[in-house]
């Protein structure tokens, strides 16, 4: 079956080289910063062996929820191995997937290169889509579970949840709870449109994004922060700016693509393209190229900050996030620019900005 992509079209994230040393150095960062968030760096290795001890044992659900903290190091364990033999089997799957059926990218004829990215786009098995299912579900869920978790286990051990800890729950029960309040949002982004269904995005799904993501409510629960109240409402204004312009924008070009002539949007400044599609040129996205990155990037700040400064391990998130978005917005651009051409170099002399005013 012929490849929907020849072997010498321009290949992302580094090509086969790139593809395999993340997928050894996604694992082991994540393994790295969960032991981080616990301990010292001399217990790495013992904690690493001992992980793939317990990991035979498995575990149940019905365990109490304060238990979990001390469970994540062979929970993290037990979801990349899954989000490896997952991989695999999608993998295998595409094998026999019709050509229609591949994703643009993902079908270079590089095993690694094509298990890492993924080859088939929307896999499914009768009506239920795997990648849409992943995106949203196991991995977002996780993530508010394990911080609930956290909190659980910090009242247990001193009494009460700090404010610090409730701040950091409430911030990314906030995201989450938006995430799927607006679930067919998801069908817009380049990993539904564009990326196929591979070991980025299922290792990213079941294991990055929980274990990950909760990193700053691990730092809190070992490394207690005092935090004061005039601070405490700096950040939470801090989150709520991140959120208005993360949510203006996202409903505004979700609005806009859906029924242009939508009175929220109707009187809004366009360019036409080629393509039939208009590019929004004034409003949110007239202020910088993304201005959804930006709002989400202020909101990774603000779930940092009440982990205090002593310590980088909280900013990992904003830290990797900026490099996430500084690389998923020059994917994009390509991509659009393929698209829409001229309209699009109109709009990039318009908007000259890609995600911080004035900055970059
Ligand atoms: N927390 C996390 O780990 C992550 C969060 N995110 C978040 O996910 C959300 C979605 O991000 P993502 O999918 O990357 O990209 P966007 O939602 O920004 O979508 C980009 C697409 O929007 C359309 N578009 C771009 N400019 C305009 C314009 N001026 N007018 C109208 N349409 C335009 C184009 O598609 P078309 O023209 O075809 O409609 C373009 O391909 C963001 O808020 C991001 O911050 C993303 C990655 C990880
Ligand atoms: C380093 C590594 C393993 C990279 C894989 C990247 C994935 C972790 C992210 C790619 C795009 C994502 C999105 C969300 C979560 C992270 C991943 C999967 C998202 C579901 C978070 C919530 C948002 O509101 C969203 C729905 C817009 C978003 C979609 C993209």
């Amino acid at each position: 079956m012929a490849p929907p992509q020849g072997p010498r079209a321009p290949l992302e994230f580094g090509g086969p080289l790139g593809a395999a040393a993340l997928l050894l150095l996604l694992p082991a960062t994540m393994f790295h910063l969960l032991l981080a968030a616990r301990s010292g760096p001399a217990r790495l290795f013992q904690a690493l062996v001992l992980t793939a001890l317990l990991v035979g044992l498995g575990v149940s659900a019905g365990l109490p929820l304060g238990a979990l903290p001390e469970m994540l190091l062979p929970l993290a364990f037990v979801a990349t191995l899954t989000a490896f033999i997952f991989s695999l089997f999608l993998y295998m799957k595409a094998q026999v997937a019709p050509v229609s059926a591949l994703a643009p990218g993902g079908n270079s004829g590089n095993p690694i290169y094509d298990f890492f990215l993924g080859r088939e786009l929307n896999p499914r098995i009768c009506f239920f889509d795997f990648k849409y299912f992943c995106e949203l579900r196991p991995g977002l869920i996780g993530w508010v579970l394990i911080n609930l978790a956290l909190l659980v286990k910090e009242a247990e051990l001193r009494g009460s949840p700090s404010l610090a800890m409730w701040l950091v729950n409430g911030f990314q029960l906030l995201y989450v709870g938006d995430a799927l309040w607006h679930e067919e949002a998801v069908l817009t982004t380049m990993d539904i449109t564009h990326d196929g269904f591979g070991f980025m995005l299922a290792f990213g799904d079941i294991a990055w994004v929980p274990f990950t993501y909760s990193l700053q409510a691990q730092f809190l629960l070992r490394h207690p922060q005092p935090l004061g109240l005039p601070m405490a409402s700096a950040i939470c204004l801090i989150n709520a700016i991140g959120y208005y312009i993360f949510r203006g924008a996202n409903s505004q070009k979700n609005t806009f693509r859906k029924n242009p002539s939508d009175p929220k949007v109707a009187g809004l400044e366009t360019i036409s393209t080629a393509t039939g599609r208009k590019l929004l040129v004034s409003g949110w996205w007239g202020m910088v190229r993304h201005p959804n990155y930006l709002g989400d990037l202020i909101m990774a700040l603000a779930w940092s900050l009440p982990c205090g400064v002593s310590h980088l391990l909280p900013y990992f998130y904003l830290l990797y996030f900026t490099a996430l978005l500084v690389h998923r917005e020059a994917r994009d651009e390509r991509q659009c620019l393929q698209k829409y051409g001229l309209a699009w170099q109109e709009y990039c002399r318009r908007v000259p900005y890609r995600i911080m005013p004035y900055v970059y």
